[in-house]
Order: structure tokens, then C-alpha cells, then sequence
């Protein structure tokens, strides 16, 4: 069953993308786009408006304390993060602890990846109804708001048995040339891990939980990572890289690179993230939202592109495993006597709905738990 507002368009999986009528839009013949702007590009006004050229102001926090065990220091963190999560869900982090080669690394990848011939990329494309693979544009998913985009996702599992689960995905989909690039996103994606438990400990410390609370929960999830390139486009401001949208998982770890573009909607103003090359953008997602009782907001944001440069963001979305359940820790509803604010749900039916029946949006997790009544209704 598909909700109305967000209309899903299925090509038939079993051809490629050429042989259907589908648009097929990648890199190279979105620069090659001249004159008018196709009409699936063009965003609603009030998705494009820019109402000030402020910044953002979220803080800086330095996690090298989670290194060395001042306490004190941690206690100052914690209340930079609860300060940040509780108003719009946007911080940074410096002095994390990812080699900065490894994120250069991990952009010269992307842009191999995305330079590849379109029918290399279209051989790689993602499959109805899951995240990995190629997308030019989401134009096999959607048939208006495209985003001005190419993507490419794939899943990592935590505790994997295989230490090369990202070498064998980038091998088996693309062929034995993108061994390396593989490599790259294996140890890009162990990194990501490793941070991401890090941040789920202070967060557990800024809520006033049991520090290894979070830890616990994501410490077996399974993650998406997702490279993204926006072409310049020289109609810039009719279009979005990526639309106004909440993450629906439960913490982002984003690299972006220095040209700018990543706005979060705060105040009703939509607020620049300065680009720190030597930082880590994090936040919160619909999930976690939901794991701390909705104290802690998952916050609109968007991706805008420009006529000038091409812009590309590393994104580490992290998941818990599929079939945990989704609900706040007991200590955090008890100390003030909360209400639940959101029922259990389990990470693996949000996501099929996003990949299946509908397209994340500002009010996903709402739109999620109606379907999920409508869906038990109808079989009273
Ligand atoms: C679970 C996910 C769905 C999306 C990728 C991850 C987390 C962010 C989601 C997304 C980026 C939100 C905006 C719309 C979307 C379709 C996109 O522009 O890519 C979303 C992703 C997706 O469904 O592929
Ligand atoms: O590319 C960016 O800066 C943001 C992308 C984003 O929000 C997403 O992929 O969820
Ligand atoms: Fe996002």
C-alpha cells in the first residue's frame, strides 16, 4: 500500500534502466543538461525558500576527553550535546579520532565511483525496495522533487564475521577494479563504527542513562553508509540536492566537503552548517529521537546545490540490528514519570517503509506509525 503525498514509481525491476521509459540522469548528462531544467527537478517553492544566509551556531565538541578520562571535561561535553540535541539535534566533533587520510581516501573513492561510466553505475543500481547500490537521481523511486543527485549506499554490519563484507559488496556489484575502493570503505566504516559508540556513550551521559546503555543497543547494528555527489546545476535554485527531511535512523555521521550546502531548518529559519574539514557533523535521527522518549530532536534539514562546483558528502547513517525494538530506556521514562511519547516499533519495518511505501519526508515517523495502523486495521 502507498501513502498519497509521496508517490512511488516501480520500473520494472528486471530491465535496465535504459530499456525502460525512465529518465536516466547521472553526472555526466546532468551537466550536459543545457537550457530548461527537466520537470522532475523542480522543488515547491516553500522547499526552496532561503531565508537568511545565517549559520548555524551548534557546538564543537572535542572528544579527545572521552580519551583520556577527565570526567570533568565529559560532564562539560555532555552538556554541549544535551544543550544541542534537545533544541535541534546538530552538533560537531573534532579530535574524533578518524585519520584524516582516510577521509581523503575516502573521497578520492567517491569520486572514482561516480566517475565511472553510467552503465558501470547502472549495473551496480539499487534494487526496489533496498538502500544498496547506485542511484541516479532517485529517478527509478520517484517521478517529481528529484533530487539534484547520484548516490551510492551499502550496509555494514557491525559485528560481522567477515572482516572484508565491504570489499566482497564493492567487488561482487562493481568487479574486481573497485577492490581497493572497497578497502577504503572498510576501514572507513570501521572508523565510522568505533565513533559512533563513542557518541552513543556521551549521549547515554548527557540523558543521565547508564553510559553503556546505547553502547549496547547499536553495538551488533547493522549501518548504511552513502556517498553522495551533487553535479553544479545551472539551475540551482529550482532544485535541491537532497529535499527537506529528517533522517529516519538514529545517528548521522556526515563528512561534508568545503563548498557548503547542508542547512538545517531551526527557529524557522534554515541555518548553514559551516563545513569543518577537520570535524564530523552529527545528528540525531527519527530512531534515537524515539530511544530518548522524544527529549532529543531529529531536525529538517536539506542539501542545496550551487551553479559553480560540485559538492559530495560521506554519510554514515547508524541502525541498530533490524529486529531490535525500538523503545526508551526504562530510567529515562521513570526519573520524571514521562509518558511514552512514541509506541515500539522495530528499525526494520521504518526502514521498509521508507523503501517501500514512502519517501521520507518531514513527517515520517507520523506518516509511519498511522500506516502502521492502518496496515494492523486491516487485518481486524
Ligand atoms: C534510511 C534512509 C533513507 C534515506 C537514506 C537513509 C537515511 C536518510 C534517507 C533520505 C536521505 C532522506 C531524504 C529522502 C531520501 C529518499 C534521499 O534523498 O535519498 C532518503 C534516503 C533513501 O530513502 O534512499
Ligand atoms: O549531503 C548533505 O550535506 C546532507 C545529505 C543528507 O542529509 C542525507 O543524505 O540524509
Ligand atoms: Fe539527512
Amino acid at each position: 500500500m502507498e501513502l498519497s503525498g509521496s508517490t512511488l514509481v516501480h520500473y520494472p525491476s528486471s530491465q535496465p534502466q535504459e530499456e525502460n521509459e525512465g529518465l536516466v540522469f547521472d553526472s555526466t548528462n546532468l551537466l550536459q543538461m543545457q537550457g530548461d531544467m527537466p520537470k522532475e527537478f523542480l522543488w515547491p517553492s516553500g522547499d526552496l525558500v532561503n531565508t537568511t544566509q545565517e549559520e548555524l551556531k551548534e557546538p564543537l565538541v572535542d572528544l579527545g576527553i572521552m580519551r583520556n578520562g577527565d570526567e570533568g571535561a565529559i560532564a562539560n561535553a555532555a552538556e554541549l550535546v544535551r544543550n544541542a540535541c534537545l533544541k535541534h539535534g546538530f552538533f560537531q566533533v573534532v579530535n574524533h579520532g578518524v585519520d584524516p587520510n582516510l577521509i581523503d581516501a575516502a573521497y578520492q573513492q567517491l569520486d572514482s565511483i561516480f566517475k565511472l561510466p553510467i552503465a558501470r553505475k547502472l549495473s551496480a543500481k539499487r534494487k526496489p525496495g533496498g538502500v544498496s547500490g547506485y542511484s541516479g537521481a532517485h529517478a527509478d523511486r520517484y517521478s517529481s522533487k528529484l533530487p539534484w543527485k547520484e548516490t551510492f549506499s551499502f550496509l555494514y554490519a557491525h559485528q560481522s564475521i567477515s572482516n572484508s563484507q565491504i570489499v566482497d559488496y564493492f567487488v561482487s556489484v562493481l568487479g574486481e577494479d573497485l577492490h581497493y575502493t572497497g578497502l577504503v570503505y572498510q576501514k572507513y566504516c570501521e572508523a565510522m563504527k568505533e565513533l559512533s559508540l563513542v557518541i552513543m556513550e556521551l549521549l547515554a551521559i548527557s540523558l543521565g542513562v547508564d553510559r553503556e546503555h546505547y553502547r549496547r543497543f547499536f553495538q551488533d547494528g547493522d549501518s548504511i553508509m552513502r556517498c553522495n555527489y551533487y553535479p553544479p546545476c545551472n539551475s540551482a535554485n529550482l532544485t535541491l540536492g537532497t529535499g527537506p527531511h529528517t533522517d529516519p535512523t538514529s545517528l548521522t555521521i556526515l563528512h561534508q566537503d568545503q563548498v557548503g550546502g547542508l542547512e538545517v531548518f531551526v527557529d524557522n529559519k534554515w541555518l548553514a552548517v559551516r563545513p569543518r574539514s577537520e570535524a564530523l557533523v552529527i545528528n540525531i535521527g527519527d530512531t534515537f529521537m524515539a530511544l530518548s522518549n522524544g527529549r532529543y530532536k531529529s531536525c529538517l534539514h536539506r542539501a542545496l546545490v550551487n551553479t559553480y562546483k560540485e559538492r559530495r558528502s560521506l554519510v554514515y547513517f547508524v541502525c541498530p540490528r533490524e529486529d531490535k525494538v525500538v523503545r526508551p530506556p526504562e530510567n529515562l521514562l521513570c526519573t520524571n514519570n514521562e509518558e511514552r511519547k512514541y509506541p515500539d516499533f522495530t528499525w526494520s519495518n521504518l526502514f521498509e517503509f521508507t523503501q517501500k511505501h514512502y519517501r521520507a519526508d518531514v513527517t515520517t515517523l507520523q506518516s509511519f506509525f498511522q500506516w502502521q495502523c492502518q496496515c494492523s486495521s486491516n487485518f481486524i
